[in-house]
């Protein structure tokens, strides 16, 4: 996306926003079923996507196309913007697109970004409605071909061509965070700390995949956050993510035999068939509606602790 396209993007919020507003000191990226996480923001200016240039529409379900600019917390508040709505890969974006709102937001001077998703476990101790604190990632796209929302020419002399992942995940936020999570008296398995496996979708996992992920060492797994953390990386901003386990990824030890189930059959033996487990987006949206209160207070006090 072309500088031109930034300063266009800039303009226009710069024309829709009162001045205390315009320069937010943290972003959150609400994930699948989580754009509630902005009903705290007070003095609220809601931006659709279609009045910003360089901006996409969200196509997926659970996700508005909206970006909201308000304050939070006690007395004057901190600004803060929320994207209502992601950008997917497999939606057909570019990656391009897909990490634009981060340039945006870097150019409004934000210095913390949480960025929140929807995830399927793939640690069997992570049961549904988890909070997953990431601290590191694999990109498996990244690994397999091109798809790095970072190729191309280098953006500016002050970005850096090869960026360091070591320290993508900001310990200063995930120590708020685990303070945070205290303070509001989550219980101790609510919030958990894991790894983040970025598949491109649209399909699931198959369980071989879930298996490959899990072995690779990845707690959970989902198809979004990893480009827009580069992107904020870059950009020289510090990340927070939060994955919320929306649905166990199934990983079989062993298959379901069908040339058993077949020889027990004309045995006359009797067969046993373990039940069908199949995820869908619905069941995704649904969990993230359950626990959106508390990853709102979470996510809220985190940002009232930001110095
Ligand atoms: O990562 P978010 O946007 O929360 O959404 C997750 O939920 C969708 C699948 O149900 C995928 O888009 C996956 O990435
Ligand atoms: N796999 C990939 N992405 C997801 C899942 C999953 O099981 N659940 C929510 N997003």
């Amino acid at each position: 996306m072309s500088e031109d396209t930034i300063a266009g993007t800039l303009d226009a919020l710069a024309g829709l926003l009162p001045e205390h507003l315009l320069n937010p000191k943290a972003a959150i990226v609400c994930g699948s079923g989580l754009s509630t996480l902005a009903s705290s923001l007070r003095d609220v200016v809601e931006v659709p996507y279609s009045a910003l240039q360089g901006f996409g529409k969200s196509t997926v379900p659970g996700h508005k196309s909206v970006l909201a600019f308000g304050l939070l917390g006690p007395g004057a508040g901190v600004p803060v913007v929320a994207m209502l709505g992601r950008f997917h890969a497999y939606e057909g974006h570019p990656l391009s697109t897909v990490v634009y709102p981060i340039r945006v937001f870097a150019k409004l001077g934000v210095q913390n970004i949480i960025i929140t998703n929807a995830a399927g476990a793939l640690n069997p101790n992570l049961p549904v409605g988890t909070i997953v604190a990431i601290h590191d990632h694999l990109a498996i796209p990244n690994m397999a071909g091109a798809l790095n929302p970072l190729f191309g020419p280098l953006r500016s002399p002050d970005h850096v061509r090869f960026l360091p992942l070591s320290d993508a995940y900001s310990p200063r936020l995930r120590r708020l965070l685990f303070r945070a999570a205290h303070a509001e008296q989550l219980p101790e398995a609510a919030l958990a700390e894991g790894t983040y496996a970025w598949v491109s979708g649209p399909t699931y996992e198959t369980p071989a995949e879930g298996r490959f992920l899990r072995a690779a060492g990845a707690d959970v797994v989902g198809m979004s956050t990893v480009p827009e953390v580069l992107a904020a990386r870059e950009e020289g901003m510090d990340v927070l993510v939060l994955s919320l386990v929306t649905n166990a990824v199934v990983i079989p030890e062993t298959y379901r035999s069908i040339k058993a189930e077949v020889e027990a059959e004309l045995a006359g033996r009797p067969v046993v068939q373990p039940p069908p487990a199949v995820v869908s987006h619905e069941e995704v949206l649904a969990v993230g509606k359950q626990k959106a209160e508390v990853m709102k207070s979470l996510v809220a006090r985190v940002l009232s602790m930001l110095d």
